[in-house]
């Protein structure tokens, strides 16, 4: 059930260079699904007046908590890394339908691809996946070593390659330059990041099952402004779908990359 809600800071620090770890308590974490996002008032003012959309990296139901991985770039995500221990943040979510968990059967292997802020949803997915019997391996791809975060959480979870575009952690390049080194060997794809590098991916393994959130610019974030429109491929039977409510996950192929 999508509610408001006035969230306290548990904890917020900074984990790489303007990237921020925010985590939030309250009851609308009992309904959170991997893949899921929140859209938060990042001042008590009318200013900026547009929630922003951010994932869910990691959930803790049993202390109502969940965690928030965000750069800190814009006006908005400025005003959220202000926040302190105990102050409050109005939430909206949680939102959007997340990651088939259950498309991955026990004793499978899920290839977990993410690129920059794209990174932080397959966190929870990588935990649930794992807690069902799968394995899975992780691909995940900076522009340098400064703005990496989570390798320790990452590779507690299974083996993790790094890709930064100017060779700082890992191979130099692309996610897609790992595949090549690595050939890594899956049953199906989940993946979160940049157009180019879901473009690349969903060409890159056609054969395979997989499923790509995406990361559109945001209003309403609950179906009804059109801001977040995307095109359909042909034939899908649809001309366009709304990443906030009928995303942000979509099987691969249905949206027109
Ligand atoms: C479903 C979803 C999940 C996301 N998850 C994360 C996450 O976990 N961590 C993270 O750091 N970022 C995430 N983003 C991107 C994040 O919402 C934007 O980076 C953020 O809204 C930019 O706000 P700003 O105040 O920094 O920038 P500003 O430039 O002040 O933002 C101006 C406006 O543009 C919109 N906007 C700007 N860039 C983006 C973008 N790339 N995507 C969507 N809206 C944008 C903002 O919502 C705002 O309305 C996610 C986006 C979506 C749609
Ligand atoms: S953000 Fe308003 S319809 Fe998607």
């Amino acid at each position: 059930m999508i509610r408001q809600e006035k969230m306290t800071v548990v904890a917020q620090k900074q984990i790489a260079t303007n990237i921020f770890e925010l985590t939030l308590q309250g009851q609308l974490v009992q309904d959170m699904t991997p893949g899921q996002f929140v859209h938060v008032k990042v001042s008590n003012t009318f200013e900026p007046l547009l929630r922003r959309p951010i994932s869910i990296a990691n959930v803790d139901k049993e202390k109502n908590e969940f965690t928030m991985i965000y750069r800190a770039e814009g006006r908005g995500t400025k005003f959220l890394a202000t926040n302190r221990e105990n102050e409050i943040v109005d939430v909206l979510g949680p939102l959007g339908n997340g990651f088939p968990v259950e498309a991955a059967k026990p004793g499978q292997i899920a290839l977990l691809v993410g690129g920059g802020i794209g990174v932080p949803p397959l966190h929870e997915l990588a935990k649930q996946l794992n807690a069902r019997g799968v394995k899975t391996i992780h691909v995940l791809g900076f522009q340098s070593e400064d703005v990496c975060f989570y390798e320790e959480q990452f590779t507690a979870l299974g083996d993790t390659y790094y890709a930064t575009v100017d060779g700082t952690k890992g191979t130099k390049g692309f996610v897609t330059t790992v595949f090549d080194e690595v050939k890594p060997e899956f049953d199906l794809f989940y993946s979160c990041g940049p157009l180019p590098m879901l473009r690349a991916l969903e060409g890159y393994y056609p054969e395979k099952e997989g499923y790509l959130s995406f990361e559109e610019r945001m209003g309403c974030g609950i179906g009804a402004c059109f801001a977040c429109v995307c095109d359909t491929t042909e034939g899908y039977g649809k001309d366009y779908v709304k990443v906030c409510s009928d995303g942000p996950v979509f099987p691969k192929g249905v949206v027109a990359l």
